[in-house]
């Protein structure tokens, strides 16, 4: 299982600072959607630039236009871009076809979708690389929330996914029991007194 970090911070001196730490402990470098929207795709290009040798995810939870807003992000140096899974089929095969086109990925991130093993299946049939199950921060926030959900629904769905949702230390092992292909955290790395050393230990739980 691959390890990536969702860098949430809003500026390229932030992400370039939190990416120098936790690079060498991780598979993926994510470009949070705050950070894209605040500092742009020139964020993208930095990152990359700086970390030619990772994969490097640009967290655009694209709606519409998709091969658009795909390509520009491709263009600007990402090797991955998500797509919504609620977005419409033509939406995610516009993504598909400039990822073909760059050689590069596209990540449907099934983010509020209600049926997400049927969606995910959907996605690989469109041509996503692979899924995204996710809870976002907002939904994380509600009384109750339960990652194993998630995980249930990613065994279910027989595709290539990856697992965000408030992932850290204690939940790392189930995510991976889950057959998850990658692993993706944010908060309990950019938010730990030492962003480094919570990559470390995600890191060294994946057997
Ligand atoms: O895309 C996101 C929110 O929409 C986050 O980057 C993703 O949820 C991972 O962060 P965390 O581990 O803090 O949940």
């Amino acid at each position: 299982m691959k390890l990536q970090v969702a860098m949430d911070v809003l500026t390229v001196d932030e992400a370039l600072a939190l990416a120098a730490q936790v690079a060498e402990h991780v598979d993926i470098i994510e470009l949070g959607t705050p950070l894209v929207k605040n500092a742009g795709l020139s964020a993208v290009t930095a990152i990359k630039e700086a970390h030619p040798g990772k994969v490097v995810f640009a967290d655009l939870k694209t709606m519409d236009a998709g091969e658009l807003e795909a390509e520009l992000a491709f263009k600007a140096g990402a090797d991955l871009v998500s797509v919504l899974g609620s977005a419409d089929d033509s939406t995610i095969a516009g993504a598909v076809k400039a990822a073909r086109a760059h050689n590069k990925g596209v990540v449907v991130d099934l983010i509020g979708v209600q049926d997400k093993v049927t969606r995910a299946q959907e996605a690989r049939q469109l041509g996503a690389k692979y899924v995204e199950f996710h809870a976002g921060l907002d939904e994380q926030a509600k009384p109750g929330y339960d990652l194993s959900v998630l995980l249930t629904a990613g065994e279910l769905a027989r595709v290539p996914f990856s697992v965000a949702g408030g992932v850290n230390a204690s939940t790392i092992a189930a995510v991976q029991r889950s057959g998850a292909d990658v692993a993706v955290a944010g908060g309990s790395i950019y938010g730990a007194a030492d962003p480094a050393a919570a990559a470390r230990e995600l890191r060294a739980a994946i057997i």
